[in-house]
């Protein structure tokens, strides 16, 4: 480990969100966390009794993790959390203090997906089916607590071109007891019909209310409206991007064509131009609710929420001083 090298557990871990071997906004944020709490461990040894060295050897750890992926900010509001509140003079006190942090992190993600299952699953009724996309975890809890309180519900769960996160999300669904049909993402609307609820996750909140999530959510929206059929995005409150009080956007990854048209399909098809956004922006009136561990709101009202938790703006303490 040198300087600019953060130490083995980070850059695995970093590598595995790149890659998304470890995805999804609320498990990267809890991956990252971890990660930072095994660099202070790693850091404590290499630094010795140099606190600047230990601080230097965090922010580049903090660093490395932020330049992985760039659209859920659970991930920089996970390091924002953890690096924020190391403190101390001494190697040691630093130390105890980022694993600290990052422990209550991840001790606190879990608990707000258990509240806001609560919450979403308040919204779900005996019977109801509920249309899916992707795979979000703050989703799924929604799901899985109503069918702890005891209600019988059924999904419809869109198999998400190109990576095909659906198969995870029904994969669960059917594990909890949950009966599901698998359906490819052009059918979504001729099934709208069928079900009482879309419900989906998000990568980010911005705060005009507007829902940043897998490629095809705002599709959806606008088809659910269509069709009468309400729609809500369950997201703890670490999906609020405080940068967009301040009117910057969040940037929309791109990822690599071969998800989208493999080599032989290229080869087959010959020059062709490919995109591939992993995500959207549904507009705020397209959604119903917001769902987060603090209760539910409507789009236009999350700013509110958003000045309360995050208003002294989007520090970043991974940054070179
Ligand atoms: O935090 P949870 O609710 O688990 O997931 C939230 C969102 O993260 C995922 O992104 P990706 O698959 O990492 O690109 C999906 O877009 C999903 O809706």
């Amino acid at each position: 480990m040198t300087d600019t090298e953060p130490a083995a557990p980070v850059r695995e871990t970093a590598e595995s969100i790149a890659t998304m071997e470890i995805r999804g906004a609320a498990t990267i944020a809890s991956a990252a966390a971890e990660a930072l709490a095994e660099q202070a461990e790693a850091a404590a040894e290499e630094a010795e009794s140099d606190p600047a060295a230990f601080r230097a050897s965090m922010r580049g750890a903090g660093r490395t993790l932020r330049e992985t992926r760039p659209t859920a900010v659970s991930l920089p509001n996970a390091l924002r959390y953890v690096l924020q509140r190391m403190e101390g003079d001494t190697v040691d006190e630093l130390r105890r203090s980022v694993v600290g942090a990052a422990d209550a992190f991840v001790r606190q993600l879990d608990r707000a997906q258990d509240d806001l299952g609560q919450v979403g699953a308040n919204r779900l009724a005996d019977g109801d089916t509920v249309m899916t996309h992707c795979h979000s975890t703050d989703a799924l809890a929604c799901i899985e607590a109503a069918v702890d309180q005891g209600k019988s519900i059924s999904a419809v769960v869109k198999e998400t071109r190109p990576r095909q996160q659906g198969h995870i999300t029904a994969e669960q669904l059917r594990d909890a007891g949950v009966p599901v049909t698998l359906i490819v993402d052009s059918a979504a609307r001729r099934y709208l019909d069928e079900v009482d609820h879309v419900l989906v996750g998000a990568d980010s909140i911005a705060a005009d209310g507007g829902v940043i999530n897998k490629i095809g959510t705002s599709g959806l929206a606008v088809n659910a409206r269509e069709r009468g059929v309400p729609i809500m995005t369950a997201a703890q409150t670490i999906k609020l991007h405080p940068e967009t009080l301040t009117g910057h956007t969040v940037e929309i990854e791109m990822r690599d064509e071969e998800e989208v048209i493999g080599s032989e399909a290229r080869e087959e098809i010959g020059e062709i131009e490919v995109e591939n956004p992993a995500f959207d922006v549904t507009p705020p009136r397209y959604m119903d609710a917001i769902v987060t561990e603090q209760g539910q709101f409507p789009p236009e009202s999350i700013v509110t929420l958003m000045r309360e938790l995050f208003g002294e703006g989007a520090a970043e303490p991974w940054a070179e001083p």
